[in-house]
């Protein structure tokens, strides 16, 4: 993306902080420049407050941009009602957000997931897992929500150590100064960019207008002055409640283009103060300055999100009274022979693109064509969408199952299906378009070894270059997913126009290969139509259909034979929890592990003895890196007494030692972002189908730049080795690709990737 002085004039509207003043730090343009403005804004203030010092003046001009009427005002502002103002909300301010919204994610797709989980819970009657079974960003959200979803930011948050309020445990997010964003700008503009903006078209659930969601469209936020409550309702949530925290903030800070409605509100709710109680206040030591004292303490070496240590502590304690034994396999097999017969016969693709590209329907054709699904089973499909205005999805109605899925016609989690073709059997992963599901889709690229990507043809220029698939693609890439089969789907709405169809193959090569060095060998490309079932199962013109060139695709070459990898498979699912009984959905990313054998769960630390393997219902002695399987376990050991077994923990072997960690060292580039990344700015990390909340906590090395001094942020493009400190502890694997890799997202953008390196 390419940056303009336009775009920095817009973030220099946004409400955020500013780092440190340190006057050795500033050029000597900018000393210059401070030197001469020093005058002319003392003049100003001279009768206003003799307790504003030459740092007070310095600061205000240096965080208002040397704009002088700007810093006069904020110093009027600072050294007036401001501190009490301040005191009392640091007090008695709540903010009420519809629980819904913080659960899970934000948009009304993830609340259908949310709801369709928890019907799925109620038919099963299961509700055992389904608290204990969701992603740390999940758990973290729903943190602070009580019954009624009051999220309360003060009951056990410090005011002036406040984090953004949808990463608990996080200071403030730095940001950068004007000279930071000038370089940042400049380096932006010096880069060859691609625009990877999502696109703001409606969803196509916002289009549909027989949907009635309960949402609440906007967020209340409730001051409470002594007696008095007082709500302010603004219906630019995100805006209005990081301008409302500006007012609360500390004076060292840049001006933000709500400040001046927000304080009148303000100002206008103080009327009914009891004075007194304010000059109380003024005699404690100020937040202010308890928090000046302690600069930076965000960015500390050590991660201060993770208060864990004494309950690792005990883990490692109880760990060493364990005695866990190895346990014999259930049949002594012929290893090498078992793991050749079933290596050649698991492949899994995973299956993205633009909302609408046709990915349903293509995989619902597959299944159709293949038998897998009866016509009887689509007939009845093609009746019941047709019923509701809806015939054309009867085919993607064999993929998305579930009925919110069916009236808004879109994919709302990952689904998996299995079908054998000749001797193989193929795992089909079909990962929700919508931009707001990313974490699902990247879920479902940690579980595959190809990629299928839907485009569709008679819209392809909006979608490919200002959708979603670019950063799909980006995401792949990134996860080390290199197999790509790009289907050019609906063909049938050209006519086949292989003009178009050779059109559309240059210009995503220009993307692939060079953006984002894909090897030509390793992508495919075919002209289709999901519809009519051209080029899925059969062939239409010289092209092999999409099952034959998935039939032909070899897995990516493993670097180390099966048989001496380590173990390691990731939990999908948490079929079923009951006493010591377990029954777990796996993906096993190395080894192999035989029925009969003793694994351990990590970070659990839960010890279970394997008594069944099934795949596809059918019982199996062993399996192996690249399936899907259902494991039967026995819990035998535990060092808790209830186990916290959550999606995406790992299993290894009982003996491997793996280090738990919330401090990770990492190898990471960033793509094309709009504002640069700071030192202890808040995002999210994958790794594998585990989402967190994370922060950088140190910059060691900007590996493609030549200056000396390490800066204290990364720009676009940037390669880095980083220090990174996250939510929760993660069992750290650094020599396995598929759990090293990690995808960082903030703002709902996909910017940066990278790879775990070590556990600090
Ligand atoms: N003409 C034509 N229409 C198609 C074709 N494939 C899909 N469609 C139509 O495109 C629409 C969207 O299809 P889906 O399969 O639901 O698209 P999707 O990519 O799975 O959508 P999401 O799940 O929302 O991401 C439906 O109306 C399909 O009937 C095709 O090959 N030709």
């Amino acid at each position: 993306m390419q940056y303009s002085d336009d775009d920095l004039n817009d973030y220099e509207n946004e409400p955020y902080d500013d780092d440190e003043f340190i006057e050795e730090d500033l050029t000597k343009e900018e000393l210059d420049e401070l030197y001469t403005l020093l005058p002319l804004i003392k003049a100003k203030l001279k009768d206003h407050n003799p307790d504003i010092t030459d740092r007070d003046f310095k600061e205000a001009l240096w965080f208002n941009y040397m704009v002088v009427d700007d810093a006069v005002r904020e110093l009027k502002q600072n050294f007036s009602m401001y501190k009490s103002c301040k005191r009392l909300m640091a007090e008695t301010l709540r903010i009420v957000v519809p629980k819904e919204i913080l659960v899970g994610g934000s948009s009304k797709l993830a609340l259908l997931a949310k709801s369709r989980r928890a019907k799925r819970n109620n038919e099963t009657g299961d509700t055992s897992h389904s608290s204990r079974a969701h992603s740390g960003l999940d758990s973290l959200l729903s943190k602070n929500v009580d019954e009624k979803g009051t999220f309360s930011l003060l009951d056990d948050i410090d005011l002036d150590n406040r984090p953004k309020f949808s990463l608990k445990g996080f200071k403030e997010e730095e940001k950068p100064k004007k000279s930071q964003l000038k370089e940042h700008n400049q380096q932006a503009k010096d880069t060859k960019s691609e625009d990877l903006t999502p696109q703001n078209e409606p969803s196509p659930i916002e289009k549909n207008e027989t949907i009635k969601e309960n949402v609440i469209p906007f967020r209340m936020i409730q001051l409470k002055f002594e007696d008095a409550h007082r709500s302010i309702i603004v219906d630019t949530p995100q805006s209005a409640i990081s301008a409302l925290f500006e007012t609360t903030r500390e004076p060292k800070r840049r001006k933000t283009s709500h400040d001046s409605k927000i304080l009148t509100l303000i100002n206008s709710s103080l009327t009914n103060i009891d004075i007194e109680k304010v000059k109380a206040n003024f005699s404690k030591p100020n937040p202010v300055d308890v928090l000046a004292n302690e600069p930076r303490s965000a960015v500390s070496k050590k991660s201060e999100v993770s208060e864990e240590p004494e309950r690792l502590e005990t883990v490692q304690e109880k760990l060493q009274k364990l005695t866990i034994k190895h346990t014999k396999p259930i049949k002594s097999l012929d290893i090498n022979a078992a793991i050749s017969k079933l290596e050649s016969q698991n492949i899994s693709f995973v299956v993205f693109g633009h909302v609408d590209s046709g990915k349903s329907t293509i995989i619902g054709r597959l299944l159709y064509d293949l038998k897998v699904v009866d016509s009887k089973t689509l007939h009845k499909l093609t009746k019941e969408s047709s019923s509701i205005g809806k015939g054309s999805f009867a085919l993607a109605w064999i993929m998305d199952q579930t009925s919110e899925e069916r009236e808004r016609g879109v994919t709302i989690d990952i689904c998996q299906t299995s079908f054998n073709y000749k001797n193989k059997q193929f795992t089909i992963i079909d990962s929700p378009g919508h931009q707001d599901f990313i974490p699902q889709m990247i879920n479902g690229v940690c579980q595959a070894d190809i990629a299928v990507l839907i485009v569709d043809s008679s819209d392809f220029a909006k979608t490919f270059n200002h959708g979603q698939t670019k950063e799909q693609l980006r995401i792949a890439k990134s996860l080390n997913l290199n197999k790509l089969i790009v289907v050019v789907n609906k063909m049938d709405l050209c006519d086949w126009n292989m003009d178009h169809y050779n059109k559309i193959v240059e210009s995503m090569g220009s993307y692939l290969f060079e953006d984002l060095q894909y090897r030509q060998d390793d992508c495919q490309f075919i002209p289709a139509s999901g519809l009519n079932g051209d080029n899925v199962v059969k062939g239409k013109g010289n092209s092999l259909p999409l099952v034959d060139l998935l039939y032909h695709e070899n897995k990516v070459k493993q670097s180390q034979p099966i048989a001496e990898q380590k173990l390691i498979m990731t939990i999908i699912d948490v079929e079923d929890q009951a006493h010591d009984n377990l029954t777990l959905k796996v993906r096993v990313n190395s080894g192999f592990v035989q029925a009969g054998e003793t694994v351990k769960l990590l970070p659990s630390f839960d010890f279970c003895r394997i008594n069944k393997i099934l795949k596809s219902n059918e019982a199996q002695d062993i399996c192996i890196a690249g399936e899907f399987v259902v494991l039967r376990m026995k819990v035998v050991k535990s060092v808790e007494e209830k186990s916290l077994i959550r999606l995406g923990d790992l299993c290894v072997s009982i003996d491997e030692e793996i280090p738990i960690s919330s401090n990770l060292r990492m190898e990471i580039h960033l793509f094309d972002m709009d504002k640069p990344l700071l030192k202890g700015t808040p995002f999210v990390l994958f790794r594998n189908n585990v989402s967190v909340p994370a922060r950088i906590i140190e910059i060691e090395q900007i590996m493609n730049s030549q200056k000396k001094k390490i800066p204290r942020h990364l720009s676009s493009r940037q390669r880095a080795i980083v220090s990174v400190a996250i939510e929760s502890k993660l069992p750290i694997i650094t020599w396995e690709e598929k759990v090293r890799r990690v995808v960082i997202r903030k703002d709902s953008s996909i910017i940066g990737a990278g790879q775990i390196i070590e556990a600090l």
